[in-house]
């Protein structure tokens, strides 16, 4: 079965580092553990403390990564801060064939490749207050898992990525994380009411 044929299709949710898109699609996974689920992602960088192989990623060598790339096993894969990262089409069968509706976190570059690649898909992009760049930095900073180069590279391309936000027809919704728990909401809404449901889903 080709993604473009399955039912439930997948939401994608993307915005710059330090957004919150991470708190917020863990927060839905949590919430709803029989509804939603998220692909592991491949990676060629390093696990940081308190990170677990195969389960917050598939850590792996540029060389097998390289070989998934020619046998075109991925439907999206990107370099960040020196790193590759790639979503396998494998992944995001198997969960969407068990039933679940597949939540992505998904960078900028990776975005573009899976509109280009015409996946039915609805995507999300978690905007700073106000587009603000030093919020995403102070939350960068409070993560504290960034280095200072890996602050400013991570800021670099937020810009980049706040700027692809306004290109038109790219995202089905824009949200602003200024308070956690209505991004969050809103987040939901988006989701649930694209699928026609009223009411969330009772697990
Ligand atoms: N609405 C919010 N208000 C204040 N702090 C927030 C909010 N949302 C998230 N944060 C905090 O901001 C930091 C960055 O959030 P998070 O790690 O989810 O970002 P991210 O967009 O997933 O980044 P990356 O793409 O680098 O993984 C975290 O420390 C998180 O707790």
């Amino acid at each position: 079965m080709s993604i473009a044929q399955t039912e439930t299709s997948p939401t994608i949710i993307s915005g710059p580092s330090g957004v919150g898109k991470g708190t917020l699609y863990k927060r839905l996974l949590t919430d709803h553990p029989g509804v939603f689920a998220t692909t592991i992602s491949h990676t060629t960088r390093a696990p940081r403390p308190g990170e677990t192989r195969d389960v917050d990623y598939y850590f792996i060598e540029k060389s097998e990564f390289e070989g998934m790339i020619d046998s075109n096993a991925f439907v999206e894969h990107a370099q960040f801060g020196g790193n590759r990262y790639g979503t396998s089409k494998k992944t995001i069968e198997d969960l969407t064939a068990s039933g679940k509706i597949v939540v992505l976190d998904i960078e900028m570059e990776g975005v573009k490749q899976i509109k280009m690649a015409g996946m039915n898909a609805r995507y999300v992009f978690i905007a700073p207050p106000g587009g603000s760049l030093e919020v995403l930095e102070s939350r960068l900073r409070g993560r504290g898992t960034e280095t200072e180069e890996s602050i400013s590279k991570r800021l670099k391309q937020a810009e980049k990525e706040l700027e692809f936000s306004k290109t038109v027809g790219v995202h089905d919704v824009v949200i602003y994380n200024d308070d956690l728990d209505t991004a969050y909401a809103e987040l939901k809404d988006f989701i649930f009411k694209e699928r026609g449901v009223q009411d969330q889903p009772v697990e």
